[in-house]
């Protein structure tokens, strides 16, 4: 989430818990911003990509994070990025979701719509959602207000005191609660649940604002393997419906998940394959597995 939208988020978080009587909670300092405007347009996907990187560069100080990258996701498919720490693979999210601008290159959201033309917070609109490592959940409001926060547009904190979700929104809550396994915890305060429950939970909050492109990084970092086991199945059943990139260092979860998996080293693509593929490949082993 941007950092604009982090605090638009915790303003409404704010209002919503000003007019609603409780005990003191921990918010723990961290506030995620899921309102924002919700201006899905249609992506055209017809020449098999949504997203698109063309001998994308930037440097940092004269550093080449990322050098001549090129890449692209189809509709639908759940990519895995790994590679060494320092490869790009953050920068490389940075300038999809427009928090860095690239030196040189092209960055289309299907094959129409030029990212670099958008910021930050109208790219998120346009159905991009991102996940950083760490969960931004409102933790002193329950998961149930959690996502509905994540429902509400633009309206104004006034407005979104008193929105009301439609039967088409409940439903949909209903069953993204389930795809979260947090059906039965819908009315525990966020800040009680797990590490896991929490990064569900907030992928969760990016689904009900309908991403058709999730960007993920290191999800299941910090996981008890039986939570990993379900990020796993969960990411299975949001692939095809929406199309999904991953960042992780786990190799047995990316075993679990994978297709294709895309090797960044040094800001370039090193290798692209099935997982098989690139850990048989000697330019990948030599400076990503093998150390
Ligand atoms: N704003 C910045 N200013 C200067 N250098 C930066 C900046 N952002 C990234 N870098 C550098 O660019 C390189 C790529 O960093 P990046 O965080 O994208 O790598 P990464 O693959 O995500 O690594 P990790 O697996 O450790 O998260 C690193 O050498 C990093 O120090």
């Amino acid at each position: 989430m941007t950092p604009d939208l982090m605090e638009e988020g915790a303003r409404r978080a704010q209002a919503l818990l000003a007019a609603k009587p409780q005990g003191k909670t921990e918010s723990g300092g961290r506030a995620a911003g899921f309102s924002r405007p919700v201006v899905h347009g249609e992506v055209d996907v017809a020449h098999g990509r949504i997203l698109y990187l063309e001998d994308v560069s930037v440097s940092f100080d004269g550093f080449k994070a990322i050098n001549n990258l090129s890449l692209d996701i189809a509709p639908g498919e759940l990519r895995c990025i790994i590679g060494p720490n320092g490869a790009g693979k953050t920068t490389m999210m940075d300038i999809i979701t427009g928090k860095t601008r690239p030196d040189a290159g092209t960055v289309f959201f299907g094959s129409t719509i030029d990212l670099l033309r958008y910021k930050e917070a109208e790219i998120a609109g346009m159905g991009i959602g991102r996940k950083f490592q760490k969960p931004t959940v409102f933790e002193q409001l329950t998961v149930f207000e959690n996502l509905e926060l994540a429902l509400k547009t633009d309206k104004g904190v006034k407005a979104s005191m008193f929105f009301r979700l439609d039967s088409g929104e409940s439903d949909r809550l209903a069953e993204i609660l389930q795809t979260i396994h947090l059906a039965d915890a819908v009315d525990r305060l966020a800040g009680t649940l797990s590490h896991g429950q929490k990064q569900w939970l907030e992928i969760g909050m990016l689904l009900m604002q309908d991403p058709k492109l999730l960007l993920l990084d290191e999800p299941v970092a910090g996981m008890t393997d039986e939570e990993t086991a379900r990020t796993a199945e969960l990411f299975l059943t949001l692939k095809g419906q929406h199309s999904l990139m991953v960042v992780e260092h786990d190799m047995s979860f990316i075993k679990t998940i994978s297709e294709k998996v895309t090797v960044l080293h040094e800001g370039s693509v090193l290798a692209e394959g099935t997982l098989e593929q690139v850990q048989n490949d000697e330019r990948v082993i030599e400076v990503y597995l093998g150390r």
